[in-house]
Order: structure tokens, then C-alpha cells, then sequence
């Protein structure tokens, strides 16, 4: 695998195919791109920050310590999603040939000091290591948090990977009926009993504790586009902002790119992760083309 560190990003080329490439942005070791044969898999705004000035809007950016927001000790005055998405991301290089492998991490001296400072007071010491595979048809990244304090503390984490689809009308995802979700739109908390989800409106749920053999696939006209597979990641977020939201994000280009995206995120948001001194916690997302029947295990 070629790696060519440019200033503020790291490019992985695939050497048994140049034309399936990764791109990381050192700000928030944010994703922003993944070709398969030049086939980009992730949806990124074209009006997306790429200089550090704000969270990038696409691709998958990181969320810790926290989602959304919370009126929990020691995260009430932490911004929404956190601080990993906005600091930049030590580049620790290649770390193994098969799969071609990087690493990025991330402590408190390299932590964006306005939001750190806001978690705790900036008085939790951690080490967040991201380990980023990319093999032909597929995209592993894995987190590992680490409490390398004296005392305990508690985490969310959240992969929030925007998955480029060519119609979000045709599109499904399945495999979350039975489950029970918080919908953040309604405010409600209910079993989802639709055969998948479909999407004719903005879309904001939390699906709690969905089973690690549920692999979420998004469906576009029959056809399997994406596999989303989790280890240790029981919640999943499924959002689209639709038409009146994205309108109001001024990061959100073209106005119409809702149609061309769904956010699945794996995550761990239901409940926080608590770390004793010396504990870590290990969790990752495989996203795969590979697979293109339909998992069948539900309901
Ligand atoms: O605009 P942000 O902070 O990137 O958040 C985008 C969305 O992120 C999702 O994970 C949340 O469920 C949504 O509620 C939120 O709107």
C-alpha cells in the first residue's frame, strides 16, 4: 500500500488496485473519503470544512466523549457530539502491510483545548488510538479508549459514517424491526415494527442494543450497497436530515444531498462506558461491499 502524508491528511492507495483509495483528514482523523475502483462509498458535503474551522460535515467523523448533548456530571457544558471530531489527530503511520493498516491518536495535549477543557474540566486523562484498515472491499476502523488517569470516568462513542446512496427514497435498511429505538424526532421510545426503514422524512432514531450478528445493511432497489458490521457497538443512530433541516446547515451542500445519503452510526450512546485507571474498552465498524444477499434474521 502506498501512504503519502500530505500537511493536513494521510492518503492510502491500495497497491493490488490504485483506483481504491482512503483519504484521513488529521482534524478529527475524520474519514472523508473511500473509493472502491474510484467509487466513492461516503457522502461528504461539498460546502464540508476541511481546515480545522468546524466538525466536517460527511465522511465519518468520531464522536467521543459524548452524543448529542447530556445533562450528565461533568458533560453538560461539552458542545454536541464532543470533542474528538474537532482536534487533530497525531498520524502514528503504517502499523501493518496485511490488511495496510494506520493508526491516528489522540490525548489530552493534543485535545482542541475550548471543548476538552469543557469534559470534567479537562481533568480526565485518556489516550484514544484509531486503527484504520482498508482492504479491497472493505473498511475496518477500530477505537480503542484507554483511562490513563488516577481516578474513573465514563464515555460515549459513536462511529457518525455518512454512507453515500444514489436515492435515499429507494434505499432501505434493515434488520432494526423488533429492535427499540428513541426517536429523536418525535421524542418517543417505541419498538420499530416497519418491515426496514424507509425514509420519506427527516429521520433521527437511537436503536438500543441491537444484536452484534445483526449486520444493517442499506438496501438500494434490491440490491445490497452497503454492510455495516459492529463489535462492541450495540446502538446504532439512523439519521437523514431531509429537506428543512439540511436546508439550515450552512455546511450542507448541494441543498438536495439529503437525497444522496443516510447516516448509520454504530456507537455506544444508550448508556456511557465507564473506565477504571489502567481499564481500556476496544469496539469497531466494518463497512463491506463484499456481501450482497440480504440477512434475513429478523423479526
Ligand atoms: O450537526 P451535527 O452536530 O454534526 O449532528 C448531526 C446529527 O447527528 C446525529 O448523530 C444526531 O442523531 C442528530 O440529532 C444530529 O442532528
Amino acid at each position: 500500500m502506498a501512504i503519502d502524508q500530505l500537511d493536513d491528511r494521510v492518503i492510502l492507495t491500495s497497491e493490488s488496485n490504485p483506483k481504491t483509495q482512503l483519504t484521513i483528514l488529521n482534524y478529527g482523523a475524520t474519514v472523508i473519503s473511500w473509493k472502491i475502483n474510484s467509487e466513492e462509498q461516503l457522502w461528504l458535503s461539498t460546502a464540508a470544512k476541511l481546515d480545522g474551522s468546524k466538525p466536517v460535515r460527511g465522511g465519518i467523523p468520531l464522536v467521543f466523549p459524548v452524543f448529542g448533548k447530556s445533562q450528565a456530571e461533568g458533560f453538560k457544558d461539552l458542545p454536541q457530539h464532543g470533542f474528538a471530531r474537532n482536534s487533530i489527530w497525531e498520524f502514528l503511520g503504517q502499523t501493518k502491510a496485511n490488511p495496510p493498516t494506520v493508526q491516528f491518536a489522540l490525548s489530552p495535549e493534543l485535545a482542541n483545548p475550548d471543548v476538552y477543557s469543557k469534559w470534567d474540566k479537562g481533568d480526565n486523562d485518556f489516550t484514544l488510538l484509531l486503527t484504520v484498515e482498508l482492504d479491497d472491499q472493505e473498511l475496518k476502523t477500530t477505537i480503542e479508549v484507554e483511562n490513563t488517569d488516577k481516578k474513573a470516568w465514563k464515555f460515549n462513542w459513536l462511529f457518525h459514517t455518512y454512507l453515500r446512496v444514489d436515492d435515499i427514497e429507494d434505499s432501505l435498511v434493515n434488520n432494526l424491526p423488533g429492535e427499540t429505538c428513541y426517536d429523536q424526532i418525535v421524542k418517543e421510545t417505541y419498538v420499530d415494527k416497519h418491515p426496514a426503514v424507509d425514509f420519506d422524512k427527516e429521520t433521527d432514531r437511537i436503536y438500543k442494543q441491537v444484536p452484534e450478528k445483526k449486520i444493517l445493511q442499506v438496501i438500494d432497489k434490491g440490491n445490497v450497497l452497503h454492510n455495516v458490521q459492529r463489535v462492541n457497538l450495540p446502538d446504532v443512530v439512523v439519521w437523514n436530515p431531509w429537506i428543512e433541516k439540511s436546508g439550515g446547515m450552512g455546511d450542507f451542500e448541494p441543498k438536495n444531498g439529503y437525497l444522496n445519503m443516510v447516516c448509520i452510526e454504530p456507537g455506544h450512546v444508550h448508556d456511557f462506558v465507564e473506565l477504571k485507571p489502567g481499564e481500556s474498552w476496544k469496539a469497531s465498524q466494518i463497512i463491506s461491499t463484499k456481501n450482497k444477499d440480504i440477512q434475513l434474521l429478523s423479526i
